[in-house]
């Protein structure tokens, strides 16, 4: 079998849009080449290397639900196996962003999808946000997100993960926070800032988006691939 990985991830940058109230990315040079060298005394080979102050929420990235409530599970302490596996992304790319993704919506593309939602799936929405407005100012505050019935509909089919490629699951007027809310109640994860979602969508695939083991984490960047058949 031929096997090919599609990156699903945004790159990481000083500069890089960061959800409001999350701390900015900041990337400093920790020692250079010529400085190491200088330090060890060697006349042959320096290293160099940069320290990241990233919240962990930057960028593609997962969430324990400790960062919404309290009484939840870290980062570190969830199930492993939510955050990689069986996996589809349905098209709701026709949803406006000042519209709520609801039940029926994720009904219809599932059955566009050709595709059957499995107890312990992981479900990316490819809502278009990314393709169109990523480096715009509605970066941040013009999108779709789940209802709470929406949100309740894929924890109720099992999926352990909700992935999307824009800056929440949730709607940006929503202060009930839905998807954050039904991820807490069903104690599952959800993965934000994706991209790329056009060259999954539709399909089944392996998804790997794994955390740092960060110890008492809220979140964590992750690398997030889709692993697919040639
Ligand atoms: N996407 C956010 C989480 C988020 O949006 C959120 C989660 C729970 C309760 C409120 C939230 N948003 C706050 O503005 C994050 O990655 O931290």
């Amino acid at each position: 079998m031929s096997l090919r990985l599609i990156d699903l991830s945004q790159e990481i940058f000083q500069g890089m849009s960061v959800f409001p109230m999350h701390q900015n990315t900041f990337i400093m040079t920790n020692m250079t080449h010529e400085e190491n060298m200088q330090a060890t005394g060697s006349k042959s080979l320096g290293f160099s290397a940069r320290n990241l102050l990233i919240s962990e929420h930057g960028g593609t990235h997962c969430d324990g639900v400790w960062e919404y409530k309290p009484s939840g599970q870290t980062i570190d302490k969830m199930p492993i196996d939510y955050f990689w596996g069986s996996a589809i992304c349905i098209d709701l790319s026709h949803i406006s962003p000042t519209k709520y993704i609801e039940p029926k919506d994720l009904e219809e593309a599932l059955k566009n999808s050709g595709q059957t939602i499995y107890q312990g799936d992981i479900v990316l929405l490819y809502t278009g946000h990314y393709d169109r407005y990523f480096n715009t100012d509605k970066w941040q505050t013009t999108y779709s997100g789940l209802s709470y019935a929406s949100a309740t509909w894929l924890a109720k089919q099992g999926v352990v993960n909700i992935g999307v490629d824009a800056p929440a699951i949730d709607h940006p007027d929503d202060l009930n926070f839905s998807g954050h809310l039904v991820c807490g109640e069903y104690d599952i994860t959800n993965t934000e800032n994706l991209c790329n979602l056009d060259k999954v969508v539709n399909q089944r695939f392996l998804f790997f988006g794994l955390p740092l083991k960060i110890r008492d984490g809220s979140g964590s960047p992750i690398r997030a691939v889709a692993l697919v058949e040639k």
